[in-house]
């Protein structure tokens, strides 16, 4: 495993505001992921985990501090440029999968890829690829609404490391799954970013996913605790 860090931030703090309300989420948070590295955050429900993810993916704002991602620092970047940068170095997956629910799985796993400019064949090629290794070979005609939960949180995974990322941020991806479902989804998560050295940040309510990530991080009273 390389020593990069793919992913740091420093001080981040973030907070909402209702009427003159001013609610803290999370208050200098210093974090960073190494190439390869799998991390877990914890915490109780509203604690702000997916407020720190959103915020990781570019998806969100910070109220101070920085996150710099692949030696890019996102406060830097116009909102075309972090599109590009979740493009290229960054996969999603949540709890729910956000597939099209008007394209097939294959499609569906093309997209980053064309979006990123990749020509329609290779993309085609790689897509089918990734989604043997997912083991779905023999859906890639489907659309979501013709796959079981699994399959789609199989295909979106594939979806997400079609593009070999940097890293993956994980929103409860087992969180709609049944538990033996759940952990075949996680093991293959685990297996496609061993392949690909891929560093993966996963928020999870789930022990036994957490326990399966190297390293185990609590968000708790605004404050990013490392347990492990
Ligand atoms: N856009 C927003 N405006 C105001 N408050 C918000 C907004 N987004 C989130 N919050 C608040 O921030 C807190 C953290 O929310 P967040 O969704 O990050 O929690 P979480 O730890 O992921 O919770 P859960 O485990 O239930 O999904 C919550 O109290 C939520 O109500």
């Amino acid at each position: 495993m390389s020593d990069s860090v793919v992913l740091k931030c420093e001080n981040l703090s973030k907070f909402f505001t209702d009427g003159q309300r001013k609610i803290q989420i999370f208050e200098g948070l210093d974090f960073q992921v190494k190439a390869g590295e799998s991390v877990a955050i914890m915490g109780a429900s509203g604690s702000g985990k997916s407020t720190l993810l959103h915020l990781l993916g570019g998806l969100d704002t910070a109220n101070a501090g920085d996150i710099n991602i692949q030696g890019q620092q996102l406060s830097k970047l116009s909102g075309r440029q972090r599109g590009l940068l979740r493009n290229q170095h960054l996969g999603f997956v949540y709890q729910f999968h956000h597939l099209l629910p008007e394209f097939s799985a294959l499609e569906n796993v093309m997209m980053p890829l064309l979006i990123g400019k990749t020509a329609k064949a290779a993309a085609k090629q790689q897509a089918t690829e990734i989604l043997q290794q997912v083991g779905l070979s023999d859906r890639l005609t489907h659309r979501p609404a013709q796959l079981s939960g699994g399959e789609r949180q199989r295909a979106a995974i594939a979806r997400a490391m079609v593009t070999s990322p940097a890293c993956i941020l994980a929103d409860e991806p087992t969180g709609n799954l049944d538990e033996k479902t759940a952990s075949s989804v996680m093991d293959l998560l685990i297996n496609l970013k061993e392949q690909l050295n891929t560093s993966l940040v996963l928020v999870t309510h789930d022990q036994k996913v957490a326990d399966k990530m190297q390293h185990q991080y609590l968000l708790q009273q605004g404050a990013l605790i490392k347990l492990s």
